[in-house]
């Protein structure tokens, strides 16, 4: 079953192209990594994907649907995390279900060795946390998709392992888990990998 549906996707920036012709068709409860030089257009795909932006030319369909900016169908952990400072790191984790009245977020805080400065403000927390914390933030609903560019960066290996087991734990709750990363720790961990080059998909490796 087809959950994510890519056709025909280009986009221009200024007055290049930065995607070409993307075709992708992605199922459920699978870790998929983008890969790609600097540069190929991995975030790009990865906010259209998370319906931040409108694609030139083509069609995303998460379900069958365009993409929205509800969390629990498509969730993104921004490369620049976008985080609210003064509010705690449990608070930023929640921000998605504040609407909702839902939002169990222990378990999540633990897996990411968060609990111990979850009532702490964000702004006072190391940039390793602040990613897990914003990666919680992206994970907390179990989208039915979430876009996550380089949620690794600012991870240590013991917190790279973090990162995989919380990633696999929503994947087996039938998440599909869509990671733009460089990281080989990631790759090795993926069901699938696409790459991109200067804006195609190109046959691995
Ligand atoms: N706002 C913008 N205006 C014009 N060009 C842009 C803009 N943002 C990105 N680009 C260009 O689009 C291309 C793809 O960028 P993108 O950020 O998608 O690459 P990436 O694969 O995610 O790179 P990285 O691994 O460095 O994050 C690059 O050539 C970049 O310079």
């Amino acid at each position: 079953m087809t959950l994510l549906e890519v056709r025909g996707v280009s986009h221009r920036r200024d007055k290049t192209y930065v995607l070409r012709d993307v075709d992708l068709s992605l199922e459920p409860s699978a870790l998929t990594v983008l890969a790609g030089r600097s540069g190929s257009g991995k975030s790009t795909l990865c906010h259209l994907i998370a319906g931040v932006m409108k694609p030139t030319s083509g069609d995303l369909l998460i379900g069958g649907r365009p993409p929205t900016t509800d969390w629990a169908t498509v969730s993104l952990l921004p490369q620049r995390l976008a985080l609210e400072p003064s509010l705690t790191v449990e608070e930023n984790v929640l921000l998605p279900a504040a609407l909702r009245a839902t939002g169990r977020p222990e378990v999540l805080l633990q897996r990411l060795g968060l609990a111990g400065i979850a009532k702490r403000p964000v702004q006072d927390t190391s940039l390793g946390e602040q990613q897990r914390t914003a990666l919680g933030r992206a994970l907390v609903l179990g989208p039915q998709v979430a876009v996550l560019d380089e949620p690794t960066a600012h991870q240590d290996d013991e917190h790279v392992h973090l990162v995989l087991d919380a990633l696999r734990a929503v994947v087996e709750s039938g998440t599909l888990a869509i990671v733009a990363t460089h990281d080989q720790r990631v790759i090795e961990a993926a069901d699938n990998v696409v790459r991109l080059r200067s804006g195609r998909i190109t046959p691995e490796p």
